[in-house]
């Protein structure tokens, strides 16, 4: 299997070189040269097998000229040992036909230990077989930044610097990322929001003298593993209810577009997905642009679900690649734009682009009664970013297709915006039940990419 950038200007990468080297040196996003599509068959025997399983058998195409089939079973076994519940990703039912795919079970209680704690596993193996060290920069609105600095953690191959935006984030993500006290992972608080972090990293990405002399590695969705690790639950969840002799439809809530985007490869991989519907907060560039208004930035506004804070949409280059027809050239022009403010989308990538996607955003009011009336009728708490997903799928619910609300974190993450919309205190696991009195460790930094930059240099390990 051979990786290719959104752009087409980058060469050709194997699996491992596409996973250790991030963003594509055209600017692109890296992508697999072909999908591999699944049969019914395959796909129905997927139903009731341990979720390592699933995860084995979706992701082996895609990884299989990098690591051999016992490395790779033993790699995903390690991976998901540390989840608090057996069945790893399990779904809960709403009502009639409204599920919740419960993503929070992992070591730092959001979607994004299920990939961060597998590409964890992955660089070690990759890194030791090559003799290398790499140095992971990171850009999270918070659960990113925890999940890879819990995954990365000690590994004696990686240093791991996470930028995120300064007071946007929730205190327990904030103590997530500046509490571990392993020297090879630094907390850097900066003045900005979520998108400056991300631009910072693309920027240094692009700086090839900077990029090739520290060795950089992202463990962003800029990476592609992150986003395949991320196929496997929809196929755990879609299975579980009947596909592919049955269709079922997702809604995610969604801000840097990963999530979403690995439930458009696995519709591409086979699966019966009928609708995928982005559920925005008030950050609702993705929604207006779904629906005709063109993909304009505007100022991002902090939030209750403020892992959503989002302007620039970094995975919704992957989509628009496929939307244009899988034209890199289109698509560089395209981001080109996006750099002076935006750009409409062509009435073709528009109409391809809703073939598959619905969309629907709620606001900061809707969000919060949305926990309360969840709770009320399901007994179940929701993080805000669960809550924005499930507003969102109820009004796009269809009487006959289960509909699977994606619920991305746990809501002990968020706890003022919990107990504000149900008066629940919701409390952290036993095991991070210290976490507000163990000491921080963070580093405070302006906007400014040499400074960033120069910060980097001198704490990396020799
Ligand atoms: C809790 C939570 N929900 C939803 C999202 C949005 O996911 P994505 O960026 O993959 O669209 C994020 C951030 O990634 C998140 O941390
Ligand atoms: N919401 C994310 C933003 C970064 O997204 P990623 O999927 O590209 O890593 C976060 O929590 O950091």
């Amino acid at each position: 299997m051979k990786y290719i950038s959104t752009r087409g200007q980058a060469p050709e990468l194997t699996f491992e070189e596409a996973m250790l080297t991030g963003l594509a040196r055209d600017g692109g996003l890296y992508l697999p040269a072909e999908i591999p599509v699944m049969t019914k068959d395959e796909i129905a025997s997927l139903a009731g097998l341990p979720y390592e399983e699933i995860a084995f058998r979706v992701m082996w195409p895609y990884v299989s000229g990098s690591f051999a089939e016992d490395e790779f079973k033993s790699i995903i076994a390690r991976a998901y040992q540390g989840f608090g519940h057996a069945a790893r990703a399990p779904l809960k039912q709403l009502n009639e036909n409204h599920f919740l795919l419960e993503l929070f079970h992992g070591p730092t209680l959001a979607f994004k230990d299920f990939a961060m704690q597998l590409i964890g596993q992955l660089f070690q193996v990759a890194l030791k077989r090559r003799g290398e060290r790499v140095t992971i920069v990171g850009a999270t609105s918070g659960d990113t930044g925890s999940a890879a600095i819990e995954a990365f953690r000690g590994l004696d191959a990686v240093d791991v610097f996470i930028l995120f935006p300064h007071g946007r984030v929730s205190e327990v993500q904030r103590r997530q990322m500046t509490t571990p006290a392993d020297s090879n992972v630094h907390a850097l608080a900066l003045e900005g929001d979520f998108d400056d972090c991300q631009a910072a990293v693309k920027d240094m990405f692009n700086d090839f003298d900077f990029r090739d002399g520290v060795k950089l590695a992202g463990v962003n969705s800029i990476n592609f593993a992150r986003v395949l690790a991320q196929v496997v639950y929809y196929f755990s969840a879609a299975t579980s209810l009947g596909a592919p002799h049955r269709k079922v439809s997702f809604t995610v809530p969604t801000g840097n577009f990963g999530d979403i985007f690995a439930g458009y490869i696995a519709k591409r991989m086979g699966l019966p997905i009928d609708r995928l519907v982005v559920a925005t907060n008030q950050n609702d560039i993705l929604h207006r642009c779904l629906s005709g208004e063109g993909y304009y930035k505007g100022d991002t506004i902090p939030s209750i679900s403020p892992s959503m804070d989002i302007q620039v949409s970094s995975n919704f280059e992957r989509a628009l690649y496929y939307a244009y027809g899988e034209d890199g050239n289109a698509v560089a022009q395209l981001m080109e734009e996006l750099k002076s403010g935006g750009f409409d989308v062509s009435q073709g990538a528009l109409q391809a682009l809703r073939e598959t996607f619905d969309s629907g955003r709620a606001s900061e009011e809707e969000t919060l009664e949305t926990i309360k009336a969840t709770l009320a009728s399901s007994a179940e708490l929701l993080c805000p970013h669960s809550a924005v997903g499930v507003k969102v799928g109820e009004e796009h619910r269809a009487p006959d297709v289960p509909m699977i609300t994606l619920a991305t974190a746990h809501p002990a993450k968020f706890p003022a915006a919990v107990e504000q919309a149900s008066g629940v205190h919701p409390p952290l696991p036993p095991r991070m039940a210290d976490l507000y009195e163990r000491p921080e460790r963070v580093t405070r930094i302006t906007n400014d990419l040499g400074a960033i930059q120069a910060h980097i240099k001198g704490h990396i390990s020799a």
